[in-house]
């Protein structure tokens, strides 16, 4: 990516971070092999939305590897990386996130994840041998899913869902709406000039899927938003996993776990590469509170939506927009029915 000079810099989004030094220890950490892992992984979801996972069971190897074509691609010449752009949302991608004017510090390479669909333009940029990377995102992919479904079903156990696969069913159904990003943040030296300003990387927002499995080198970056709307730094950690709960997840739950604000925020010195694994449902799938998980009586607090609708509304948003406003019922029609 080109370095931008003090005026361009001044087109991206700049913010005021309050401890921009501070990690929050606070951050859960879940043991997979934890007999009492479905418990704490409910309790972190109902409070962060979010937690790290360790003793996942995918290689590192698996991870690394990725991690290394990824940032081959990134240092090609912008203009073969520009031979599988713009995204249509798939592709590669810089500066521009989404279709409606969010902008950031990052280069991207968005990809579906079934593979028959991810187009053979994106993986043919890998001139000497595309198969290469296409064998590496799908070693990769199938390990994050079978650990991604094995979550999924200690979050239904945890709420006392029954069956227990009725999430992971959704991500494992053959027409999951799911998608795979790799972000690459570029270091960012003259951000040292914007005085105790920080350049953003990716903006604010919630993902809208159900949920999402981010995996990071080790450089800093991502931070999430508390409960009490205080942003908090997460450490990195290059061999664990990161969970999110996505708004579609929030609705199953009727509001019980929460879809957590999240952004990245560029690092002066060092290039940060990430790699989310976003797991939707069918497109055709009605998103709605699960009703084992509605007490007697209970209401929705959402109107009825397919995820295909609250999709095609997510990208008619901008990243910061509350995407669920739009399907929340009125307090009114919610009394009404009491
Ligand atoms: C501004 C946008 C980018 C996004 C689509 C949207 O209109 C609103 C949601 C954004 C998001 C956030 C999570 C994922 O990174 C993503 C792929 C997704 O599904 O929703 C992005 C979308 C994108 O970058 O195209
Ligand atoms: O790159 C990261 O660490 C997080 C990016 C993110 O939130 C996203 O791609 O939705
Ligand atoms: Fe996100």
């Amino acid at each position: 990516m080109v370095v931008p000079s003090q005026t361009a810099l001044d087109r991206y989004s700049v913010i005021k971070t309050c401890k921009p030094t501070g990690f929050f220890s606070g951050i859960p950490v879940i043991n997979l092999t934890n007999p009492d892992a479905k418990t704490l992984i409910v309790e972190a979801c109902q409070e962060f939305g979010f937690f790290k996972l360790v003793n996942h069971g995918v290689p590192l190897e698996f991870m690394t590897r990725l991690e290394a074509l990824a940032i081959n691609f990134f240092n090609l010449p912008q203009s073969e990386k520009d031979k599988v752009g713009p995204p249509d949302p798939f592709g590669y991608g810089n500066k521009r996130i989404g279709p409606n004017g969010d902008v950031g510090w990052i280069e991207y390479l968005l990809l579906n994840t079934n593979p028959q669909i991810t187009s053979n333009k994106t993986f043919s940029i890998f001139q000497e041998n595309p198969q290469i990377f296409r064998s590496a995102v799908e070693d990769y992919l199938l390990a994050v899913k079978r650990m991604a479904n094995e979550v999924l079903d200690l979050m239904a156990d945890g709420l006392g869902i029954e069956p227990r696969n009725v999430l992971s069913k959704l991500l494992s159904d053959e027409k999951s709406d799911s998608c795979f990003r790799l972000n690459y943040y570029p270091p960012c030296p003259e951000l040292q000039a914007l005085s105790g300003r920080n350049l953003v990387g990716f903006g604010e927002h919630t993902d809208p899927q159900i949920i999402s499995v981010l995996r990071s080198n080790n450089t800093t970056g991502l931070q999430i938003c508390l409960r009490d709307g205080t942003w908090v730094s997460v450490p990195p950690d290059q061999a664990s996993f990161f969970i999110n709960v996505g708004d579609a997840l929030q609705v199953m739950t009727n509001g019980r776990f929460r879809s957590v604000k999240h952004r990245v925020i560029a690092d002066t010195m060092k290039s940060r590469v990430s790699m989310i694994y976003f797991g939707g449902p069918p497109l055709s799938e009605k998103i709605a509170p699960l009703p084992s998980v509605l007490a007697e009586g209970e209401e929705s607090l959402y109107e009825q939506f397919t995820w295909c609708e609250y999709k095609n509304s997510a990208y008619k948003s901008r990243l910061a927009d509350y995407r669920l406003g739009l399907f929340e019922k009125k307090l009114q029609a919610i009394l009404a029915n009491v």
